[in-house]
């Protein structure tokens, strides 16, 4: 069950270890993806189709499906799924679409102008997960804002199902996003697959999507070793709760719970100014976990995580930016003051009745989002993430006479006269 520890008797050592979370076998798991990036690399897809059969066990005659299929699948859901899959769908849209910004153009010399356009980035990749649990919600968090940008190309991959397949979910979500063809790769093969291309998977310019520890690692080495960049390092999910003594401990349990089924590598963390809350959080947890489905996975991640108790809302505040989680839920009740003092945290969800579950599915926020205190330095997955931002200016000949003898003494203070003679060629009469 969930550790428990004091906040005041942490020294600083045991807080670094408290937000580091490594992986046990993070050396393993290096190596076995390295292996796996350089056989997609020199074998292509016959390397794909082995890997579907030793990780997915699943023998594939093809590695993607298209649009007959993908219509047939969909049309098998239920229509209440349908509607829900819509409703997710129109609420992201609605969010990300807000997102769409117009920079003016800045004269800041006169006849100087400068301005940046925004171009959409061409080859898009999309890992939407699928070993544990499929998500089509993942399918709606990516390929909204990459159809909002402009993305000309859309590659998707996710594992394939037992019968060599996608299920419907998946395929319902494709034909709202207009996607045709799926391809049935999961893993670190679909990464490398994605950054280097291989027979039948072009390759593109971004990847984008969460995942198991496999596909996170394939996505930090191909970022450093190809010209394929990355959104984040999205991995195992994150939760950490923001208790006071106000707060319900059954709604703490059940937002704990319901990061912690992901996976057993996720984390669960607790903080709170009240023992008794935390004490009544761990009964509600014993509780709450016999009824899922998914109990055995929970409890493994929950007995990885662990609880903090503290003197007050801003040592938890602390504490949080810390460990920089990719949810912070804040359940006090003066949750209106602790936002400004927010720096570190991928997500947030406010109040009492704003379950992070929320956020997973269709409030419209994007919830593919940095984990690993990587919410230290990158944000989550939006319409930026697909777009690039260039830079344009105009000079005209006053301009030049205006900027140009700055731009002489730097380049002579440099020592770089060619640099000073474009500008000086231009100012002679
Ligand atoms: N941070 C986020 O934004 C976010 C969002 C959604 C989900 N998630 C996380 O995504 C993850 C999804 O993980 P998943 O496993 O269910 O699906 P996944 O699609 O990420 O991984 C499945 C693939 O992993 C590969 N694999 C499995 N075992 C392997 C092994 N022993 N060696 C090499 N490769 C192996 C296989 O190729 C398989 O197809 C969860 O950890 C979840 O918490 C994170
Ligand atoms: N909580 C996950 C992000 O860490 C996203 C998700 C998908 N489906 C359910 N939840
Ligand atoms: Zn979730």
């Amino acid at each position: 069950m969930l550790k428990k520890y004091n906040y005041k008797d942490l020294g600083s050592e045991q807080i670094r270890l408290l937000v580091t979370r490594n992986a046990d076998n993070a050396n393993e798991i290096g190596a076995r993806v390295e292996s796996i990036i350089e056989r997609v690399k020199s074998e292509g897809d016959k390397a794909l189709f082995s890997y579907s059969e030793q990780f997915d066990k699943v023998s594939l005659n093809k590695l993607f499906i298209e649009f007959d299929e993908i219509e047939k699948l969909a049309s098998k859901i239920d229509e209440s799924e349908q509607k829900a899959l819509e409703k997710a769908y129109y609420n992201i849209h609605k969010f990300h679409l807000a997102q769409i910004s117009e920079e003016a153009k800045v004269e800041t010399t006169p006849g100087v102008t400068c301005w940046r356009e925004t171009r959409a980035i061409e080859k898009v990749g999309l890992y939407v997960p699928g070993g544990s649990a499929v998500l089509p919600s993942t399918f709606l968090m990516l390929g909204i804002p990459a159809k909002i940008a402009g993305c000309k190309e859309i590659v998707v991959c996710s594992p394939p199902q037992k019968n060599g397949s996608i299920n419907g979910y998946i395929a319902y979500c494709a034909l709202m996003l207009g996607i045709k063809r799926i391809y049935l790769i999961g893993g670190a093969q679909a990464v490398a697959a994605m950054a280097l291309g291989t027979e039948s998977i072009p390759k593109v310019d971004k990847i984008f999507g969460p995942g198991n520890q496999y596909v996170t690692k394939a996505k930090t080495i191909i970022q450093s070793t190809t010209d394929t960049a990355i959104d984040m390092p999205a991995g195992p999910s994150e939760v950490l709760v923001i208790a006071d003594e106000t707060t319900n401990p059954a709604f703490i349990a059940a937002d704990l719970l319901a990061q912690a089924e992901h996976g057993t590598d996720s984390q669960a963390i607790l903080v709170s100014t009240s023992n008794k809350i935390v004490e009544e959080t761990i009964i509600e947890l014993e509780k709450q976990l016999t009824l899922l489905p998914r109990a055995e996975i929970a409890a493994k991640a929950i007995a990885n995580s662990y609880a903090i108790i503290t003197e007050n809302v801003d040592e938890a505040m602390q504490f949080s930016n810390e460990y920089a989680p990719e949810h912070l839920i804040i359940q006090t009740k003066d949750w209106e003051q602790l936002v400004k003092k927010i720096t570190n945290a991928g997500s947030v969800f406010l109040g009492e009745y704003t379950p992070e579950s929320a956020g997973d599915y269709a409030s419209g926020t994007n919830h593919t989002l940095p984990t690993s205190g990587f919410a230290r330095s990158y944000s989550g997955v939006s319409l930026e993430s697909f777009l690039k931002k260039i830079t344009f200016q105009h000079i005209s000949k006053a301009g030049i006479k205006n900027l140009g003898p700055t731009v002489e003494t730097l380049a002579e203070l440099e020592g770089l006269k060619a640099h000073a003679n474009a500008v000086a060629i231009r100012m002679r009469d």
